[in-house]
């Protein structure tokens, strides 16, 4: 299966379900995972209350981001998009035991919730944390951070809302840099890689790189508004 824009963008394969993980994907998908049939909708009718602002993550692997960041910001709604089925299933058992109205998953190629889900202008924020860096230069075109890609998810982003990426490979940082810094939807206030921001969360994903020590790089832009010129 490829993506809309005729990508596939994650490895075929990641780790394997537990029986919990199972469980809780046959139990509980029905309660608090959006299903991509039904036609666009508004992303506030995803969630069991409307809230003040929403926030798109696309990739979240195991979730510790995702959960962490709905359970410390409960006025946002967080929608998250992944592919496998470990995360979603670790991710829909935490919604359950821990009583998160505000953090709803899609388990689906991200594109295809551009093509059949969701409506413009619907999130204030978008993360993509650690996105598979496909090092070798004959899969680089199956990077999801590359122009074609931002044209296709800037329509969903508010005006002024920010785009948060990072990684822990090198030269796929300078891609990312280069590609939302020269995009005419985007606009980057730190002019360069931005710092850490102190609410993000460690990842899975980021704790395995760092006990290898690789350096983490964050790109922080936002969409451009009317006034920003
Ligand atoms: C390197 S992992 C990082 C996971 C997590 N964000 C973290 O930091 O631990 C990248 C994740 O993106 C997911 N992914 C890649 N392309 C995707 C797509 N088109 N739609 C949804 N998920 C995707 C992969 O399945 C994988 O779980």
């Amino acid at each position: 299966m490829t993506s809309g824009w005729g990508v596939k963008t994650y490895a075929p394969r990641q780790g394997r379900i537990t029986k919990g993980q199972r469980r809780a994907l046959d139990a509980l998908k029905p309660l608090y995972a959006v299903d991509l049939t039904g036609g666009r909708r508004p992303v506030a009718s995803l969630f069991p209350r409307p809230f003040d602002r929403y926030v798109l993550e696309i990739g979240f692997g195991m979730g510790d981001a995702t959960v962490a960041l709905a359970e410390r910001f409960p006025g946002t709604g967080f929608l998250g998009v992944e592919i496998h089925s470990p995360g979603v299933g670790k991710v829909l058992r935490e919604i359950h035991t821990k009583g998160l109205d505000n953090l709803r998953v899609v388990q689906a190629d991200a594109f295809h919730l551009f093509e059949q889900l969701l409506l413009p202008d619907s999130f204030d924020g978008v993360h993509i944390f650690f996105p598979d860096p496909w090092p070798k230069r004959k899969h680089h075109k199956r990077r999801m951070i590359q122009s074609p890609f931002l044209d296709i998810l800037h329509p969903f982003m508010k005006e002024g809302a920010y785009l948060y990426i990072t990684t822990d490979w090198e030269e796929y940082a300078s891609q990312i840099l280069q590609v939302c810094s020269s995009h005419p939807a985007f606009v980057n206030e730190y002019g360069g890689f931005a710092p850490r921001q102190v609410w993000r969360p460690v990842t899975k994903y980021e704790r395995k790189g760092a006990r290898e020590h690789h350096p983490i790089w964050e790109v922080f832009v936002f969409k451009r508004t009317s006034s920003s010129g």
